[in-house]
């Protein structure tokens, strides 16, 4: 990749569509939490930490992810965890983010739902001010819960409507389909919330196919696993349901060996609207940058993809449509100059 068009990559603007906040807890800040907290850590050291992300594959990653988020605890916590994230994006060039935050990791520790949300939301109004940066909040449930137990976290977080625009499915998806949450999703559907669900990381193409046809979802989060079904790919090309793709996250939990074998560029090429994003930064070696300046060292990617992915990142966007028509102007402004 030429240094051009790294530059170019880096600098554009974007927005990222699939992140989840605790997964931007970066190991010197798991640690000043701890601290803060009293909480003693299973780790001497940041680099003892950081030597245990060696991921096999998402269930690993998982387990270390959720012990990391037990550092959290205060409203500040997450204040500042979702800040130190703010600031990473903003300096990605990222002008519009949909944050996904897991309430049910913390809830059943004790915290309250509004110390979660409250944390979090005000670093987002914060940013807005600061930087004119957007920012949305997408809950997730997480799907190796039960049905029962998301309603209650539903419940939990009407009070909160205002603060989150969707919701997500997310967890260890090999063995919970979609389906196991389609009551959950069609009343989350009937209050007029956005949905998304991760489907097609780890698990096959049939989960792909409910979470569109049972869950009634708008865009798919990953969903790489799509091409082994040549008649998905034709319907999600043909609907452009976006998918959310994170390709430092699919090396990290081994969906694909090496980055050079990521199948982003056949996504492109059938017509999907793939975007590209970090997942959980502070895990998988890198922000939204990252991702980009990976897959175009790596694949033979070009200007137009980036200027493709860019759209993309804005068109499948939960924003309304005045505010969608000023991003991609500014996209097609950026590549008439740059
Ligand atoms: N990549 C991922 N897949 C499923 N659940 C997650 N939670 C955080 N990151 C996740
Ligand atoms: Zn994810």
């Amino acid at each position: 990749m030429t240094e051009a068009l790294s530059d170019l990559v880096r600098s554009m603007p974007k927005a990222e569509l699939h992140m989840h906040i605790e997964g931007s807890l970066e190991p010197e800040l798991i640690f000043a939490l701890a601290e803060r907290n009293g909480v003693t850590l299973p780790y001497a050291s940041v680099e003892d930490l950081r030597r245990a992300y060696a991921f096999t594959d998402l269930q690993s990653f998982l387990d270390i992810y959720y012990a990391g988020a037990s550092v959290l605890q205060t409203e500040r916590d997450f204040y500042d965890m979702t800040w130190a994230y703010l600031e990473r994006a903003h300096a990605d060039n990222v002008l519009h983010t949909e944050i996904f935050f897991d309430p049910q990791t913390h809830t059943e520790r004790g915290i309250g739902f509004p110390i979660v949300i409250g944390g979090i939301h005000r670093a987002l109004t914060d940013a807005q001010k600061e930087w004119g940066l957007s920012a949305s909040l997408i809950l997730c449930f997480l799907r190796h819960l039960s049905e029962a137990e998301a309603f209650a976290t539903l419940e939990e977080a009407m009070p909160h409507r205002d603060k989150f625009i969707g919701v997500g499915l997310d967890s260890s998806e090999r063995g919970n389909p979609p389906e196991k949450f389609e009551r959950v999703f069609a009343r989350c559907r009937e209050l007029g919330l956005h949905l998304v669900a991760h489907a097609g990381e780890e698990g096959p193409p049939e989960y792909i196919y409910t979470a569109l046809d049972k869950l009634h979802v708008e865009r798919i989060d990953h969903g790489v696993r799509c091409l082994e079904d040549p008649v998905l790919t034709a319907r999600l090309a043909r609907e452009q349901v976006a998918l959310t793709v994170c390709p430092l996250s699919n090396i990290k939990l081994r969906v694909f060996d090496r980055i050079h074998d990521h199948n982003i560029l056949e996504l492109l090429d059938a017509g999907i609207a793939a975007t590209v994003n970090s997942d959980d930064p502070a895990y998988f070696g890198g922000y939204v940058n990252d991702n980009y300046v990976a897959l175009f060292e790596s694949l033979p990617l070009t200007r137009d993809h980036a200027y493709r992915l860019a759209r993309n990142s804005f068109a499948a966007a939960f924003i309304d449509e005045e505010a969608k028509a000023a991003y991609l102007r500014q996209v097609d402004d950026y590549f008439a100059t740059a």
